[in-house]
């Protein structure tokens, strides 16, 4: 009886108390008149029914809020600036433009085996799943950047599968995302869970523990290597266990679990994200025949021969017709978006908007879906039309400034340079050697109608078929 009557007083007593927090935020919480419909800001359960019950809509809504009234629409709980930044600085050089640079035969090799392998699926008229040979690219060159060794996704098959198994994996996981925002007491439940019902659950996973585990035995090594004074091989490449181990973080920062997290979600960073896009700006290109024409008859000039493999910088610079001078990629980094999140910066002190000022310290959301696609900026945004990059250059504007898909500030993404280097050699390399066709796909396989983080198509998936039909000399 006494157990019954705590839990009947507990239920009241959170009911009570979420009440009077929906009332606080509707009417005296200091962003209480800022624009928006009052449910918004009143609680964060109608963001998880939209996402939970509805399957990941509440992005549209954000959407449809912004468009209604021009606002920053999300204010959400606290990060430590400080501490990320401290952070963040040890792997600044390890992505920066310099060693990606070094990087880039390692990719042309890489990029040359999917090349090669997809001459292999013309040859038999097999069609393939762009998403995973894509993905079988990017898994092979960030696990070589990151670890030192690749998971030769490529070469290890001799069939012409395209394993992706790590981003089918991480994906499946996405959709658990607003159960573990607005739940947490479920996500820990879950956390919980034995390793073979999980893997019951997301066979993917197996793959993915591995990888943890596979994670945190290097990182023990590395640690203990540094520990006992052992210098490194000075042979092999420099390792994301090594970046982690610089010397301008303090010992705490230092330990085997957050060098295993750090090395760990590397990979879901470096692989998913850029497949995706490679794969929209392939989708994009074979719905504008006329772009393609151009941009291959540029390809020609910088690869006399399909086999050749400029540096990335000559691609992004093609002097010709200049459709290929980036804007292809940056128009395809733009018109598409693959993350349904809000991603947060705070201001640190007061920051005023039109007649309101956001306390310092408010979770500011930022939403690449919304930003790349502000008319006001990018005229007629659902067009794909690289040319607007190439008007913007020779009327002096600054375009590239605006476009958010990698975020701004001090969270930026810190794979930018990698995720550009492998975007521009493989999609000249693709439109170098193959003329290819859409398979019973199209823009809506491609078309973001569901947000959990990742973005997802109507069907809970991403990603097109393609058929090659001729290859090039
Ligand atoms: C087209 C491809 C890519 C896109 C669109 C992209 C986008 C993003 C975005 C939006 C963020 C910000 C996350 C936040 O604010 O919380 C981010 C962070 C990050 N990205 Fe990327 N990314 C791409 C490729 C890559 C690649 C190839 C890597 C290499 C490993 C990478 C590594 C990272 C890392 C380490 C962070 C965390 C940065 C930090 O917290 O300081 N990304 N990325």
């Amino acid at each position: 009886m006494l157990a019954v009557t705590l839990i009947v007083a507990s239920l009241v007593t959170y009911l009570l108390y979420s009440l009077w927090r929906l009332v606080y935020n509707v009417y005296f919480h200091p962003l209480a008149k800022f624009p928006g419909p009052w449910w918004a800001g009143a609680t964060s359960y109608v963001e998880a029914y939209f996402d939970a019950v509805k399957g990941g809509r509440y992005f549209e809504k954000i959407e449809a809020m912004h468009a209604r009234y021009a606002a920053p629409t999300s204010v959400i709980a606290t990060t430590q600036h400080d501490h990320h930044r401290a952070r963040r600085n040890p792997l600044l050089s390890f992505f920066s433009k310099q060693a990606i640079t070094r990087l880039e035969p390692f990719i042309w090799s890489r990029v040359n085996l999917l090349v090669k392998k997809l001459k292999q699926a013309h040859e038999i008229g097999q069609v393939v799943e762009a998403v995973d040979a894509y993905g079988a690219l990017t898994t092979d060159v960030i696990s070589y950047y990151a670890y030192g060794e690749t998971f030769d996704y490529l070469g290890r098959d001799t069939d012409l599968k395209f394993r992706n198994d790590y981003m089918h994996a991480i994906s499946g996981l996405a959709f658990a995302t607003p159960i573990m925002i607005h739940f947490p007491l479920v996500a820990d439940c879950m956390r919980r869970l034995p390793e073979w019902l999980l893997i019951k659950m997301n066979p993917g996973m197996k793959s993915v523990n591995d990888l943890r585990r596979w994670c945190s035995a290097n990182a023990r090594m590395v640690l203990q290597a540094a520990s006992s004074g052992v210098k490194r091989d000075s042979v092999k490449p420099n390792t994301i266990f090594e970046a982690l181990l610089s010397d301008d973080l303090p010992p705490k920062e230092k330990t085997l679990e957050r060098m295993t997290d750090e090395s760990f979600v590397i990979i879901g960073a470096g692989l998913e994200t850029t497949s995706r896009y490679l794969t929209n700006i392939t989708t994009h290109l074979l719905l504008n025949p006329n772009c393609l024409a151009r941009l291959r008859a540029e390809l020609r000039v910088a690869m006399a021969s399909p086999g050749d493999c400029p540096p990335s910088i000559v691609l992004e610079n093609l002097p010709l017709t200049s459709i290929a001078k980036s804007a292809v990629v940056l128009e395809g980094l733009r018109r598409e978006t693959i993350f349904s999140n809000r991603f947060t910066r705070q201001p640190v002190e007061p920051l005023p908007y039109k007649d309101f000022v956001i306390p310092a310290g408010t979770n500011v959301g930022c939403a690449p879906y919304v930003q790349n696609h502000i008319a006001d900026v990018f005229p007629e945004p659902e067009k794909f039309r690289p040319e607007r990059w190439l008007e913007a250059r020779e009327q002096g504007v600054n375009l590239p400034k605006y476009l958010a898909t990698f975020v701004k500030g001090g969270r930026m993404c810190l794979g930018i340079n990698l995720a550009h280097a492998e975007l521009h050699m493989t999609i000249a390399a693709i439109f170098r050697n193959f003329e290819m066709e859409l398979v019973d796909s199209g823009l809506e396989d491609i078309t973001m109608t569901r947000g959990y983080s990742f973005g997802f198509t109507e069907n809970y998936g991403w990603g097109v078929k393609v058929r090659i039909t001729k290859v090039l000399e």
